[in-house]
C-alpha cells in the first residue's frame, strides 16, 4: 500500500527553484533513502513533507488523507540540526516533548521508559544532554520523534555529522525501527543507503534522478566493466577505444578509466591485445562490474 505520493512538488526561495517537480512514492513497511550531493533538496523535502514548509506548488498525499492535508500526526521528523536543552537530562526532555503531544503526565513518564530503553540510552537517562555523545543525541531526536507513534518517520542527515562509532550505533538503530515504521531518511552518502534502505530516491540539483529499489538498479545498472590505470598520455590511447563496437562508454578519472562494455571476454581480448602491440603502460588491469556508487556518480555529475 502506497504510504506517500508526491507529486510536481516544488518549493522555491525567492528567485532559487531548490526543488523542480518532484514526483515520487513508497510504499508502507519501506525504508527509503532519499540521497543526493549537499543543496541538492533533501532537507526542502523533507520540511515539506513534515509540514515545517509550504510547497510552492504541487501535492502531497498521505494513504487516505486529503491533498496536502495537515500530516503532523503521523509524520515524526529529526531534524537535520536538532536542538536539545543541554542542561535537561534524557528522561526530562521525553516527558517535556511528551506533555507537548498532548501526553498526560502518566503517559508521557511511561513512554519516556519505553522510548529510552528502545533507543539504548536507558542508563543515561538521568545525565544532561549535555554531557551525551553526537551518537547518543541523535538516538535521543528519534525517540522525541517517534513519541507519538508516527506512521511514517522523516530523517534529515542522521548520521552524517557523526563519528564512526556514533554512525554505526545510529545506522543499527534506523534497522531496528523500520521492523516497525516506514523511514523516509536523507543521506549523501550511498553505503548508508545500501546498508538500511530497500529503495532510493535520487536527487541532484533539486529534481528527482532516479526513483526505484536497491534491488531493481542493481539489477539494472550493474554492467560489465574493466578498469585500467595508466598514466596520463596513454589516456588519450584508451579515449579511441570508446569507437569500438564492444565498448558502451567509458568514465576517466584521474589515472584510471572504468570501460563499460557490453560483451566482457571479447572485450577483455581485444583490450589486452591493444595494450601489448601499443605499448601502452598500464599499473592496474581489472574485470568487474559497475556499483551503485558508479551510478550515483553519474547522477551526480549529469
Ligand atoms: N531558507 C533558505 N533560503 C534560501 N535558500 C535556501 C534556504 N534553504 C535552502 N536553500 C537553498 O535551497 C537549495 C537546497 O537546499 P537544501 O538544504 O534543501 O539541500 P540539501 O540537499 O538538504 O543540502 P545539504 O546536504 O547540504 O543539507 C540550496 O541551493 C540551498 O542553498
Amino acid at each position: 500500500m502506497t504510504i506517500l505520493a508526491v507529486e510536481q512538488l516544488s518549493k522555491s526561495y525567492n528567485e532559487n527553484l531548490a526543488v523542480k517537480d518532484a514526483t515520487f512514492q513508497f510504499e508502507q513497511g519501506r525504508c527509503v533513502a532519499l540521497l543526493g550531493p549537499n543543496g541538492a533538496g533533501k532537507t526542502t523535502i523533507l520540511k515539506m513533507l513534515a509540514g515545517l514548509l509550504k510547497p510552492t506548488t504541487g501535492k502531497i498525499k498521505f494513504q487516505h488523507e486529503k491533498e496536502n492535508a495537515d500530516l503532523r500526526k503521523y509524520i515524526g521528523y529529526l531534524p537535520q540540526y536538532p536542538v536539545f536543552h543541554d542542561w535537561m537530562t534524557g528522561a526530562e526532555f521525553l516527558q517535556y516533548i511528551g506533555k507537548l503531544t498532548h501526553l498526560s503526565d502518566s503517559k508521557a513518564k511511561q513512554r519516556t521508559i519505553e522510548l529510552l530503553d528502545l533507543v539504548g540510552i536507558s542508563d543515561a537517562k538521568n545525565r544532561r544532554i549535555g554531557k551525551y555523545s553526537g551518537g547518543m543525541k541523535q538516538r535521543l531526536g528519534i525517540a522525541q520523534a517517534i513519541i507519538h507513534h508516527p506512521k511514517l518517520l522523516l530523517l534529515d542527515e542522521p548520521v552524517s555529522a557523526l563519528d564512526p562509532f556514533g554512525r554505526r550505533e545510529v545506522l543499527e538503530m534506523i534497522k531496528k525501527l523500520k521492523e516497525d515504521t516506514t523511514i523516509l531518511f536523507s543521506t549523501h552518502v550511498l553505503n548508508d543507503a545500501e546498508e538500511v534502505s530497500e529503495d532510493v530516491i535520487i536527487i541532484n540539483h533539486g529534481e528527482i534522478k532516479v526513483s526505484n529499489s536497491i534491488e531493481q538498479l542493481r539489477k539494472q545498472h550493474q554492467q560489465a566493466m574493466i578498469y585500467v590505470e595508466t598514466n596520463v598520455q596513454e589516456k588519450k590511447q584508451l579515449q579511441e577505444w570508446v569507437n569500438w563496437d564492444v565498448v558502451t562508454d567509458i568514465v576517466f578519472e584521474n589515472h584510471s578509466a572504468q570501460i563499460i562494455v557490453s560483451d566482457i571476454e571479447l572485450a577483455k581480448q581485444k583490450i589486452l591485445r591493444e595494450i601489448v602491440e601499443k605499448n601502452i603502460s598500464i599499473q592496474k588491469f581489472e574485470v568487474g562490474r559497475t556499483t551503485l556508487e558508479d551510478l550515483f556518480v553519474k547522477v551526480v555529475r549529469g
